[in-house]
């Protein structure tokens, strides 16, 4: 499975970089095939534009066609245009004086005529082999001679790239360069421009805003998988190596989560755990009223590993019902008797999601109160936020300890990322609030405000409180002004053994026996 899921590590951000590759090479060749459309476009609508500006300042200087004055400014009209090459009058189909001197000269036959009652004149005799082909472009007695080709004369050092001008009304055009193709237009539809890939090419169409005219561009789907490879030889290889690293990490994590679930198997049959107990004193007396077990692991070795390093792979190993069930006969061991004859006392135990999935937990408990001789109140279970994950079983759980006379504490409060939605649906006894909040209690950073909703939460769910984490007496003052219950934390004892706690227990007792007799005695 750790295997399945490093390979698909490695693969993905490959696969992934070749997808964003591809994505890319499709952004910068649209841009690119655009670029040129924009500059046909530009270059068609030019010369439709000069071509009209010249019929309209003939026609405006009233000077008579062909008279020495509209000879001299048709002449103006051609050295200061770019796309025209000539202007000259027309009649009965041949030109009879234009900029370009010389004789007349027939146009051949007229191509088509737009509904502006433009007459374009295609392959006029005055065009050469070996020359750009002229073409020509008539309007009433007017006519303008310009380079067929001009407008595609476009600069491109890609090989293969089809440029054209198309008409919207359908006109077929000759301007074109490569294999463009008419149906493009439809994909303009009405709008002024369309960009897509057809089987063969990567394509761009622009509508004049100006004129009837549409300029098309496009280049072989061979350059965008050229441009892509080129970008996928970038970024393919650091991909591969992010995915390697990730995998390596994924593996490594896994061989130390299996090396840590062997040791703990083998911890269990050799025995190695062994409880702490640290007190939890009554805030308002200071009176020790029970303690939370805390779970140890003595290495072979020597070394002490923390629960907060094994109980997680513990979990994540199904391998945690084994170590509870080790807890439980730990507490008998160390406490029965002493919960025996100190019926007010309890132990605090920990469990885990997997524990809660079923009553059977309840069961043991049971047992293990009686085997002991204790009472069910000798005990309180708690249960922190990743043990509601499945909550309708844990609510069961949770019911069936209570009516045993078992209370619950939900535990590190406030952590978690759901509190409060599961908190109201679950009937509780205490509230363990987590020591990062006590911690902040003083010190006026935002968190430190949080305490004081806590509290206020908890009270109006009825839920007594447990504060963890108590290391001043200035926090332990705060959270008694404020009505919490009961306290935990260095300040009052840390985790030890349960002959050390039942030793400073009894030295507790007696000085306040002592405190008392004194007290007797002075009245
Ligand atoms: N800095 C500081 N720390 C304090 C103070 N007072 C208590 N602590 C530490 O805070 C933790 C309190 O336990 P927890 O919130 O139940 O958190 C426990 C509990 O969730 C889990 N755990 C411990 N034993 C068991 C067990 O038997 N079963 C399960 N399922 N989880 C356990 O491991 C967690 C860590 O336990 P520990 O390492 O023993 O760490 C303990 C305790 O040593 C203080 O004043 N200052």
């Amino acid at each position: 499975m750790t295997v399945l899921l490093a390979l698909g590590v490695v693969a993905l951000p490959p696969w992934l970089a070749l997808q964003e590759a591809r994505r890319q090479a499709y952004v910068a060749e649209s841009e690119q095939v655009r670029r040129y459309a924009m500059d046909v476009l530009r270059r068609t609508d030019g010369t439709a534009q000069q071509i009209d500006a010249a019929f309209r300042q003939l026609k405006q200087s009233g000077f008579a066609p062909c008279s020495a004055e509209s000879l001299d400014l048709m002449r103006q009209i051609d050295l200061g245009s770019s796309y025209l090459q000539a202007v000259g009058y027309v009649r009965e189909g041949s030109i009879v004086c234009s900029s370009m001197g010389g004789a007349p000269m027939a146009l051949g036959q007229p191509g088509y005529r737009t509904s502006a009652g433009v007459t374009i004149y295609q392959d006029i005799p005055l065009s050469r082999p070996g020359q750009l082909p002229l073409m020509a472009v008539g309007r009433d007695d007017q006519v303008a001679l310009i380079h067929r080709d001009l407008p595609i004369d476009v600069w491109t050092d890609v090989p293969g790239v089809a440029l054209g001008v198309l008409h919207v009304g359908g006109l077929g055009l000759p301007i074109a360069r490569g294999p463009v193709d008419p149906a493009w237009l439809q994909k303009l539809g009405t709008g002024f421009e369309a960009r897509f890939t057809d089987t063969r090419f990567v394509v761009s169409v622009l509508r004049s805003h100006k004129t009837q005219f549409v300029a098309v561009a496009a280049v072989p789907l061979a350059e965008l998988d050229r441009r892509a490879d080129a970008i996928a030889r970038r970024l393919v290889p650091a991909a591969l190596l992010a995915g390697l690293v990730v995998a390596l990490a994924i593996l490594m994590l896994a061989r130390r989560q299996l090396s840590m679930e062997a040791a703990l198997r083998s911890a269990l049959r050799r025995d190695e755990f062994f409880l702490c107990y640290q007190p939890i004193v009554r805030l308002q007396t200071g009176e020790w009223v029970g303690a939370e077990a805390l779970l140890r692991w003595r290495r072979a070795d020597g070394t002490l590993v923390g629960p907060d390093l094994f109980i997680p792979v513990a979990e994540q190993s199904k391998l945690i019902t084994r170590i509870t069930e080790r807890v439980l006969r730990l507490v008998a061991h160390d406490a029965c008797h002493f919960l025996t004859v100190h019926p007010d006392f309890h132990i605090a135990l920990n469990l885990s999601a997997d524990d809660l999935h079923s009553c059977a937990i309840v069961d043991r408990l049971c047992v293990m109160i009686r085997d002991c001789g204790a009472q069910p109140a000798n005990l309180i279970v708690e249960i922190t936020e990743r043990g509601f994950l499945n909550l309708s079983s844990a609510r069961e759980v949770i019911g069936s300890l209570r009516d045993k006379g078992i209370e619950v504490a939900i535990d590190d409060f406030g952590t978690g990322y759901s509190s409060l939605s599961y908190l109201e649906s679950l009937d509780l006894d205490f509230l363990k609030i987590d020591r990062s909040f006590i911690e902040a209690i003083g010190t006026g950073a935002p968190i430190s405000l949080v305490v004081g909703h806590i509290i206020a939460m908890a009270r109006s769910m009825g839920l007594r409180m447990i504060a963890e984490g108590i290391e001043s007496e200035a926090q332990a003052a705060f959270l008694r002004e404020r009505g919490v219950e009961y306290a935990q934390g260095f300040l009052f004892g840390r985790p030890m053994s349960f002959a050390e706690l039942v030793q400073r227990f009894k030295e507790r007792e007696h000085a306040a026996l002592v405190q008392q007799a004194r007290a007797g005695a002075d009245a």
